[in-house]
């Protein structure tokens, strides 16, 4: 044996001689092999991914070629070629699996399962624990936890370790730490730091993982025999392998953004930190100025023309680092369209599964066949879809009469922020706020209440159904239940073209809030009205993570919050850096004034406190799934044009609006 192969042997008895020696009690023997697998394990990756960089050249080559079998050749044409022309040659002399009679490996997916567990590791915690080799054993135990955040008893374990003598806050190391590395910089804004990340994302993505496929999908033993029937056999087994090659490289990407220790992968990471770039680089030209689009001239400059520096120089100067991310993105993009297309070349003809982990895969490569449950049209390209999925780009146009842009990104120091005033006359405010006092008065679900953020403010909320009853019910003006909905409908247009949003916006969810002080209990008030949060996230600011899972809204894409007055004290909204400390601005309500951003991890943002009197605002969210627009929202509008004495409004319906 040679190569990985006598690692990958070694690997197995020595892990197995480890667990052996930890089972009898043993316990110097089980710390000494333990260590030895865990050291084995890191050269048989190392030696892997040598390996997989050695053949990498020749395997592009053939992906490229397979790419152009998609359409107009026969499975086992294509089977064929791929077959023949794969590099899985170089890979598996390289692997030293060439010299190794079939059906004696010692492939055992079951090791590399109890590696990636961080199994191991658990052994070692008890084993160093017995030792008395407690620093140790506390390092063990956390990188086991790291991997298995709901394993109750090691986080007991890692309590008591905390409250022993001689263990110090440094002892908890994650000892696997090598492999995510990318996560030390993801939450960093720079752009330098973006760059690191997008290093270690693509180091990680192709060493760690896709590397790792290779070895999982090995072919079978050349036994392919010589009847037409066992050929096919062959064949249709050669493909499927290559296939489930394939789908576990592209769910590489899910395994990427998924931090050790949580279960759902960062949705779009990749999509996500370009909105941390932000395309800075791109602003000051307005869709008014420049029908082509800085991404668009960067994209194009860069591979349409050779030397694109001469025939462009000062924009590609400007932009040379973006366009150098661009390049590398591109790259990583077609040699993932280029397998996604044979994957679905299997989903359609070899009954093959597969389910894309990635959202901006375009229509095109997606045969039309399983194309109904697929997203509508997108004009744009990979790259630029890739760019535009979580993307808004600040710095449209607003073309209503009497509205301005009071703050931008620059003033308000930060990424797809946006304040505009004169979005709603003193007479609209009036009338909205006469309406959060009537719904006061006649007490819905918040009247009196404490606020859910602090107890020194009382909260009313309103919705647009419970507005839209109070109208049927004679409490309220029609008139003004229906202006709640149209200064919704004015925020919603006003910010899509400010954000120049690609697709189009829903109203989520809209909700008028109106915050007072309660007298007599504000002296020395230290607390927030609004704590710090992200609006569709989970704001974690130690490690300046934000988790997109529930109870978050996650499909919140943008926010905005129409100001009703401005007679009160306290009540600024403030945007914070990820470590919810940071103040990088601050906005001071007003009536007519509104605050736009995207709800994303650029923005979180929190409420200071409200010391005298009442604050009312109008919030709204808007999402880009249809999916998620507000139900009840569209429902009642429909209902607040039928007569009241229709009864319950739900079970008014109008015709004129396609719900459902
Ligand atoms: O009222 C505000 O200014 C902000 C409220 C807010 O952030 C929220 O409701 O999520
Ligand atoms: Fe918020």
């Amino acid at each position: 044996l040679s190569g990985t192969m006598a690692l990958h042997s070694r690997l197995f008895s020595v892990y197995v001689a480890g667990v052996r020696a930890y089972f009898g009690g043993e316990w110097s023997r089980a710390a000494e092999l333990l260590e030895k697998s865990i050291e084995t394990k890191q050269s048989l990756f190392r030696l892997r991914r040598q390996c997989h960089d050695d053949c990498l050249s020749a395997g592009s080559h053939a992906l490229s070629r397979l790419g152009e079998l998609r359409t107009g050749s026969g499975v086992r044409e294509t089977c064929t070629s791929w077959v023949t022309d794969r590099p899985a040659e170089c890979l598996r002399f390289c692997m030293g699996r060439s010299i190794t009679p079939a059906g004696q490996l010692p492939v055992s997916t079951d090791i590399e399962y109890e590696f990636s567990t961080r199994n191991p590791y658990n052994f070692l915690q008890v084993t160093y624990y017995k030792l008395e080799k407690l620093r140790k054993a506390a390092a063990a135990a956390h990188t086991y936890f790291v991997a298995n955040p709901s394993h109750l008893e090691m986080r007991n374990n890692i309590e008591k370790y905390r409250r022993m003598k001689g263990v110090t806050d440094e002892d908890f190391q994650d000892r696997e730490l090598e492999n995510e590395k990318h996560w030390v910089s993801v939450e960093q804004h720079e752009i330098q730091l973006f760059l690191s990340f997008m290093g270690e994302y693509f180091k990680v993505h192709s060493h760690s993982c896709r590397v790792q496929c290779e070895v999982a999908s090995q072919p079978m033993p050349e036994d392919r025999g010589t009847d037409g029937i066992s050929m096919s056999i062959f064949l249709y087994s050669r493909a499927a392998l290559s296939l489930s090659l394939l789908s576990c490289r592209q769910y590489c990407v899910t395994q990427v953004a998924t931090r050790p220790g949580r279960i759902s992968a960062q949705e779009d990471l990749l999509p996500t930190q370009l909105e941390h770039l932000h395309i800075a680089q791109f602003k000051g030209q307005t869709a008014e100025n420049n029908d082509k689009s800085s991404v668009d001239q960067c994209y194009f400059t860069t591979y349409t023309t050779p030397n694109y520096s001469e025939s462009n120089g000062s924009f590609v100067s400007d932009h040379l680092f973006v366009c150098f991310l661009i390049q590398e993105i591109v790259g990583y993009v077609s040699r993932s369209l280029e397998e996604k297309k044979l994957l679905y070349f299997g989903v359609e003809n070899l009954d093959f599964k597969f389910i894309d982990p990635d959202l901006w895969t375009p229509e095109d490569v997606v045969p039309e066949s399983l194309r109904e449950s697929w997203r509508g049209e997108c004009p744009f390209s990979p790259v630029h879809r890739l760019l535009l999925v979580s993307v808004l780009l600040s710095g449209g146009v607003i073309r209503q009469v009497g509205v301005t842009i009071a703050m931008d990104d620059d003033l308000l120091n930060g990424t797809n922020r946006v304040v505009l005033d004169g979005v709603a006359t003193e007479k609209e405010c009036e009338k909205i706020l006469q309406l959060a006092a009537v719904a006061a008065s006649v007490g819905d679900g918040y009247r009196g209440r404490r606020s859910p953020h602090t107890p020194h403010e009382t909260f009313e909320g309103l919705t647009v159904l419970r507005a839209v009853k109070l109208a049927q019910e004679g409490l309220v003006n029609q008139s003004d239940a229906q202006l709640l909905h149209e200064l919704g409908e004015r925020v919603r247009v006003l910010l899509h073209s400010y954000f120049r949003s690609p697709s189009a916006l829903f109203i989520s969810f809209t909700h008028l809030v109106c915050r007072t002080a309660v007298e007599g209990e504000q002296e020395g008030r230290l607390d927030l009205s609004h704590p710090v949060h992200v609006d569709n996230c989970l704001l974690e600011p130690e490690t300046k993570q934000c988790w997109k899972e529930p109870p978050a809204f996650i499909h919140r894409d943008l926010s905005a919050i129409l100001y009703l007055n401005d007679n009160f004290d306290g009540g600024e909204l403030f945007f914070t850096n990820r470590d919810a400390k940071t103040v990088t601005a601050q906005v001071k309500p007003g009536c007519g004034r509104v605050v736009g951003f995207s709800s994303g991890p650029v923005n979180p943002h929190g409420v200071t406190a409200v010391t005298r009197g009442r604050r009312c605002a109008l919030a709204l969210w808007f999402t880009k799934e249809k999916l998620y627009r507000d139900m009840v929202r569209i429902m009642s509008r429909c209902s607040s044009s039928c007569s009241s004495s229709s009864g319950r409004p739900v079970s008014c319906w109008c015709r004129d609006t396609r719900v459902g």
